[in-house]
């Protein structure tokens, strides 16, 4: 049975999967405190929450359970992703579901920044009929400068462009073909900022992007011209802005999110040409759906032992890529587990060959399923596809993945070779259509073996008798043999003879094989 918590309030609709699934355990609490969190996460094994549920390194350390965190929405600036990953949880998102309600959101706010609603609102409300005080401007023939064309970004774009504005838009990733493609002028941060009537800022709040609109960024701006932020507070540089609109620099700004929030006796929300919602740019019934429905799918997906659409802390494979990798996962994890389990002496260097179907693919994810079977050996499950290449590095171990061309007459092939500082070994396997992994080479003897089950790999000198004398030994400790597969390099050289067996080996039974006339070392696994 999974547990999963839910700490901030989500559409009830969008997580019935969840509450409906007979697996789950789900606990809904969104008004915990601290200290009650910190005890409810150390038993879940998902947390799921919006953006007001900080999930922190402490919450994380507390949480020896947890293997997912769900962000039912787009921003995971509230989740420590680095401490997350430390510990292999898994952060996925849903970045999809509120796409056009915040982009709709955004263009609510342009508009009632261009002609005063909100004041002139207020002003009514007080039973005051002001008129003179509250002339607006047209849209029409304005420039937009948008920061950041993603999914947000590009809907606010369209929509403009439905108000006849002209719309000049940067991202690192925006082409100018992009942008043409897009109806959109394309230009520089310098060139968005000069161009700019109204500014807003669609990218998210990441080291790169604090106060990525500050002082000097303003000072490139016309005089007059309007700000809005609907993403996150802290692009922009709060006291810049403030200091801004005071002077006249900035005619007018339009905030949905905020630097810290709850936003209370802000600074900003006392100039009265600043309009301003409490974070409401997702929150619409459809957004919230969809994105809790995501969310609550992908978690499920995740605990469940599946992959999802949108992981934020390992880079996401497409279904298309998915289907073609997936069969290869079981077949390089297997192999890292067996020869980490052979291999003697302190990890240095892992390589991971691939050839054949595998030279044209982007194989990073087998990579790290290979680094997880092999860290397994040594750190359990502490490592898992999520930190594996972390945990790696951290150890102080080079990984080096290569492209070869040698198949050696397999449609496919992965070949792990590990370097420590007293050997190096190597193991190589294939996937055979129908049949499944198998493990055919061990250095550089060739066997086929299944790598699966209880396995004894015995290195020897080829001398006749060698294989007869392991049969009898095993029989006293009646260990019944499933398959025997025996590799040489030539007649009467080195040997390696690799066992499947019906139990697992007691050590008495391993040392008096070990001690059989021209056997060098025995070694015993389970994988
Ligand atoms: N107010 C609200 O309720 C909501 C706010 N958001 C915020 O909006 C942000 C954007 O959401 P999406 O468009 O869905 O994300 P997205 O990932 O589709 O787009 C973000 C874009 O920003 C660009 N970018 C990154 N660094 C940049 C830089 N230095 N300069 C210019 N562009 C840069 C990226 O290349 C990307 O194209 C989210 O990260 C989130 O923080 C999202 C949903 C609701
Ligand atoms: O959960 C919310 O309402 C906030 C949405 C948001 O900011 C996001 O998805 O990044």
């Amino acid at each position: 049975m999974y547990r999963v918590l839910i700490s901030d309030p989500l559409s009830e609709g969008g997580i019935r999967p969840l509450l409906e699934a007979t697996d789950v355990e789900t606990v809904v609490n969104p008004s915990l405190s601290h200290e009650q969190l910190l005890r409810e996460i150390g038993t879940s094994n998902a947390i799921i929450v919006r953006s007001q549920t900080q999930v922190t390194r402490e919450l994380i350390e507390q949480a020896p359970e947890l293997r997912v965190i769900g962000r039912a929405g787009v921003g995971v600036d509230n989740i420590d992703l680095e401490a997350a990953t430390e510990h292999g949880v898994v952060v996925v998102n849903a970045p999809d579901g509120n796409t056009i309600s915040t982009a709709e959101h955004t263009m609510a706010m342009l508009m009632a920044l261009a002609r005063n609603i909100p004041q002139a609102y207020h002003q009514l409300k007080q039973n005051k009929w002001e008129r003179k005080k509250f002339v607006g401007v047209e849209l029409k023939d304005k420039t937009l400068g948008i920061v950041g064309f993603g999914r947000i970004g590009k809907e606010v774009a369209h929509r403009a462009k439905g108000h006849r504005m002209n719309v000049v838009a940067y991202d690192p990733f925006l082409t100018k073909e992009k942008a043409d493609k897009a109806g959109v002028n394309h230009g520089s941060l310098e060139e968005v900022l000069q161009q700019a009537d109204f500014l807003t800022v669609h990218t998210p709040l990441m080291d790169e992007t604090k106060h990525l609109i500050n002082r000097d960024s303003i000072q490139l701006m016309k005089t007059g011209a309007r700000i809005l932020n609907c993403a996150r507070g802290g692009i922009i540089e709060e006291d810049a802005l403030y200091e801004a609109v005071k002077s006249g620099k900035i005619a007018g700004a339009a905030l949905d999110v905020f630097e810290e929030e709850p936003a209370i006796d802000h600074p900003l929300l006392s100039l009265s040409e600043v309009i301003a919602t409490p974070h409401l740019g997702a929150s619409t019934i459809e957004a919230q759906e969809s994105v809790a429905t995501d969310i609550s799918y992908d978690v499920m997906e995740l605990l469940r032992g599946g992959t999802v659409r949108h992981p934020v802390n390992m880079p996401s494979v497409s279904a298309e890529m998915m289907e073609r990798l997936s069969p290869y996962f079981q077949l390089s994890e297997k192999l890292g587990a067996f020869l980490s389990k052979v291999v003697d002496g302190a990890l240095e260097r892992i390589t991971v060959y691939y050839s054949g179907e595998l030279l044209d693919v982007d194989t990073t994810p087998l990579t790290r399923m290979a680094i997880k079977g092999i860290l397994q050996r040594y750190i359990g499950n502490r490592v898992n596809d999520v930190n594996a290449f972390k945990t790696a590095s951290d150890k102080g171990i080079v990984i080096n993945e290569q492209k070869s061309t040698s198949t050696k007459g397999f449609t496919n092939l992965v070949r792990i070779e590990i370097e420590t500082d007293r050997e190096t070994r190597s193991i190589s396997g294939t996937l055979l259509i129908g049949l499944g992994a198998r493990v055919v080479m061990l250095d550089h003897h060739s066997i086929d073996v299944v790598p699966h089950g209880h396995l004894i790999v015995i290195q020897h000198k080829d001398q006749p008798g060698a294989i007869g004398r392991v049969g009898s030994l095993l029989a006293e400790y009646e260990v019944n043999i499933a398959t025997m597969q025996v590799g040489r390099t030539n007649q009467g050289g080195d040997a390696v003879m690799v066992l499947t067996v019906d139990k697992e080996v007691e050590e008495n039974c391993r040392e008096q094989l070990a001690g059989v006339a021209d056997i060098r070392q025995v070694q015993c696994l389970t994988l």
